[in-house]
């Protein structure tokens, strides 16, 4: 070793930058309205030892539509940092394409119903300590997630989760509290808070509601003949098509709510507190961290 010899630096690449002739697809992971996400292998020595990657890309059609929308989640998802939120890779392309870590055990919606037996309660209480984490740490950069569902968290190992999609994620402004959701085609109305189905407003505190809904599936294993869809339109009546709404905010403002799923009454009562009709008297993030905690 010769100290005075300076090595030249070999070519800057920056890793976040993927090219799309190394991408390759194995299998679509999800459908969403406006595209997909992808399990592919990042292999630029084309020798199989690339990485796995999940890849979000857009329909070619709504492109046009969407592409802004998909820069911006690439720009929130690029800023997060957290242990209990799907990492950011890099973009391919003209930024239509999205790449993020892949978390092969799936989300809670296909992981919990397969491993019922295999899950106790502890750990579900531990689940929801790391999404209530991570939303924490969302909330405190001023997003709203809208979109906090089993569906969308996704299982790391048995003992670590990760929320892992943010397609309708918003910045909320300031000085208002709020963010004003536009016409969402396939709003998550289920999982939807009274104010976000009523004044189209979503608060920090309405995706305490939309976590209270999560844990209710977490609770009830993802069984999907009590999940929350199944339940409230049984309680509404499901024949109603566009009027779904009208009932289920009729029912709300009420005061009705999802059941008790069995056991845990502890838990319940948490639920509930994520539930209450008005956004300020909810319970925060911060707080359920706390009481979900000393129950483990
Ligand atoms: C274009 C918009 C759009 C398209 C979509 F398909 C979806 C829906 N999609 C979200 C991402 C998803 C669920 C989550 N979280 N997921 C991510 C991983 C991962 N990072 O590994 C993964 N892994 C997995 O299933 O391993 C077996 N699933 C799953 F693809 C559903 C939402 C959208 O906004």
């Amino acid at each position: 070793f010769n100290p005075s010899i300076k090595p030249k630096p070999t070519a800057e690449v920056d890793p976040t930058i993927f090219e799309k002739r190394f991408l390759t697809k194995y299998r679509a992971l999800g459908e969403g309205h406006f595209g997909k996400v992808e399990l592919c292998r990042y292999d630029p020595r084309g020798d199989k030892t690339g990485e796995l990657v999940a890849v979000k890309s857009l329909k070619p059609e709504k492109q046009e539509e969407q592409g802004t929308n998909l820069s911006r989640e690439i720009d929130i998802l690029k800023a997060l940092f957290h242990e209990n939120i799907v990492r950011y890779k890099g973009i391919c392309g003209q930024a239509y394409k999205l790449i993020m870590e892949y978390v092969p055990l799936g989300s809670l919606k296909d992981y919990l119903p397969r491993h019922k037996k295999d899950t106790s309660l502890a750990t579900l209480l531990s689940y929801s300590v790391q999404i209530c984490k991570g939303m924490e740490y969302l909330g405190s950069k001023n997003y709203i997630h809208r979109d906090l569902a089993a569906r969308n968290v996704l299982v790391e190992n048995e003992r670590t989760v990760k929320i892992g999609d943010f397609g309708l994620t918003k910045c909320i402004k300031d000085n208002e509290g709020y963010y004003t959701v536009k016409d969402e085609n396939d709003s998550p109305v289920f999982w939807y808070a009274p104010e976000c189905l009523t004044q189209c407003k979503f608060y920090l505190a309405s995706d305490v509601w939309s976590f209270g809904v999560t844990l209710y599936e977490l609770i009830t294993y993802c069984d999907s003949s009590k999940s929350p869809m199944t339940c409230f339109l049984d309680m509404i009546g499901s024949t109603h098509g566009q009027m779904t709404v009208m009932r289920l905010v009729k029912m709300l403002n009420e005061g009705r709510r999802l059941p008790q799923p069995d056991g845990c009454p502890e838990v319940y009562e948490l639920m509930r507190k994520c539930w209450d009709q008005k956004p300020e008297r909810r319970i925060t993030f911060t707080a359920l961290i706390k009481e979900l905690s000393n129950m483990l």
